[in-house]
């Protein structure tokens, strides 16, 4: 019999063991890995139903395959700083699937990326990629490099070597890099002006989250944090509610959770606390947006400086506080593990109903949990934030097509993208016996698609 014809169904018993034998072999073989381990675990765990009902995924090794990056490149960024000093940085691009289309993942500069970081953002990718429904595989990438207090002098010198080395291992068709955290409009500029002088081509499609004056999409700048408040939007409409009249907390204050507080303003929320690395700012009868632009998005200032425009407003030092504000959606837009077991109790002491993840892995394993025991709605990550890589795609299409689409256009793609993934992630949760478990939905949906490419392609 062909294997991808194999039809006996594998008991649920054994397809736990066949998961939790593959963990320990992750955990073995990448030692230390954290981050790595926990994103695997989260999918793996969702899978048993899925490989209990179809042995092909087994007899092919899919998960063993899937668990493995393609490759992971690791390189050393010198640069010089104004000073004259040369400085060495570590480098790092994951490719981990392109069973469906180019590796397509975001850069992240930040002092504590490390192989586990890129590898756990690049494995979550392969899903959400999926899941958007566009034809676009999973990476990711970044460098131990913190822009922070850096003159713009030096982030350029440290792009155009990090992108010296990373030009040998992408393109269009290739693997195509995007922002993340610490990476902007303006480090793309950068690295996409090396990667031009390097190529000697100007392939547009190369990098997407470019300017819109020489290839950048309107709307990518808005995607992820309107995407996450429209697919959490559809989900509170399902329960009868959504953000009007709602509290709202929001964390970080960078591009994801700028759109984001923005969208739920439109939708007529009152969002009441947003933070940075430093700590949160309150402001009971709702944020001033326009502030929080100014501050982070033109004179790169600090969270804590709102309360000088807005003194009604209270600023409180540490990150974690901002979770026990009662609100009743709460949408971590900041980084990985910001939402643990203490926090989530907090939020639900404090009237939490919904929780929409902009950041990727905000939440951990047990904060799950206790969401899902508390029948807390649950966006995770790999649903609620793919608005931004949905539009990075699209931004693809136009550079392919050398057109640009209007601001509605996009918006109105993004639109009809998360209403897709949404019903996707449902319809999975229920086909598989967990009915209204969107953590589960969105890694069955996303890996189903994958996982029949890659049997279809061959070993
Ligand atoms: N930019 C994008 O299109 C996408 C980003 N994401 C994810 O969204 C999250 C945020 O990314 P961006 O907004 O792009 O980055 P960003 O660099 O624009 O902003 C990050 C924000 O988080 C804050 N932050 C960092 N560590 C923090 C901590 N421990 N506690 C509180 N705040 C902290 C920073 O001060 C900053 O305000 C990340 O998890 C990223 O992987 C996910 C999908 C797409
Ligand atoms: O726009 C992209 O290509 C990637 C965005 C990203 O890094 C993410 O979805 O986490």
């Amino acid at each position: 019999m062909h294997l991808a014809e194999q039809t006996t169904l594998i008991d649920t018993r054994e397809a736990e063991l066949h998961v939790s034998q593959l963990l320990e072999a992750v955990k073995r073989r990448n030692p230390g890995e954290f981050e790595f381990h926990q994103a695997v675990q989260e999918v793996l765990t969702s899978l048993v139903p899925v490989v209990a009902q179809k042995p092909a995924y087994a007899a092919h090794a899919v998960l063993e395959r899937l668990v493995e990056p393609d490759r992971l490149l690791s390189f050393r960024v010198p640069w010089q700083d104004d000073a004259g000093r040369i400085r060495v940085n570590r480098g790092f691009r994951v490719q981990f699937s392109n069973a469906i289309g180019p590796y397509k993942g975001g850069l992240r500069f930040h002092p504590t990326v490390n192989a586990s970081i890129v590898k756990f953002l690049g494995f979550e990718q392969i899903f959400k990629n999926t899941l958007t429904g566009q034809p676009i595989g999973g990476g990711k990438g970044g460098a131990d490099f913190d822009p922070k207090g850096k003159s713009d002098f030096e982030i350029m010198r440290f792009c155009q070597s990090f992108m010296t080395e990373l030009s040998k291992h992408i393109g269009p068709d290739t693997d195509v890099p995007a922002g993340d955290i610490g990476v902007g409009a303006r480090e793309i500029g950068y690295l996409f002006g090396q990667y031009k002088k390097l190529a000697g081509a100007y392939e547009a499609g190369v990098l997407t989250g470019k300017d819109i004056g020489y290839g950048g999409s309107l709307g990518r700048k808005e995607a992820t944090g309107y995407g996450a408040v429209y697919f959490v939007e559809e989900m509170l409409q399902h329960a009868g509610s959504g953000f009007r009249g709602s509290t709202v907390v929001v964390s970080g204050s960078g591009n994801v959770s700028i759109y984001a507080m923005e969208k739920a303003m439109q939708l007529g929320a009152k969002v009441v606390a947003c933070s940075d690395s430093g700590g949160f700012v309150y402001h009971k009868e709702g944020l001033v947006l326009e502030t929080i632009k100014r501050l982070k998005e033109v004179e790169g200032r600090r969270i804590a400086d709102y309360v000088e425009a807005h003194p009604e407003a209270l600023y409180v030092e540490g990150c974690d506080g901002i979770w026990t504000i009662p609100c009743e959606i709460a949408l971590p837009c900041a980084t990985q593990n910001e939402i643990g077991k203490t926090a989530a109790e907090a939020l639900v002491l404090g009237g939490v109903r919904a929780i929409g993840e902009g950041a990727n892995m905000p939440s951990t394993l047990e904060a799950i949990e206790v969401f899902q025991r508390s029948g807390v709605l649950f966006a995770p990550a790999k649903a609620a934030n793919a608005g931004g890589v949905s539009v990075s795609a699209l931004e693809m299409a136009q550079n392919s097509a050398r057109l640009s689409w209007t601001m509605e256009e996009v918006d109105g793609r993004l639109q009809a993208i998360m209403h897709d993934i949404y019903r996707s992630c449902t319809e999975a949760a229920e086909a598989y016996g967990t009915p209204g478990n969107l953590v589960a939905g969105a890694n069955i949906a996303g890996f189903v698609q994958v996982a029949d490419a890659m049997i279809a392609q061959g070993i």
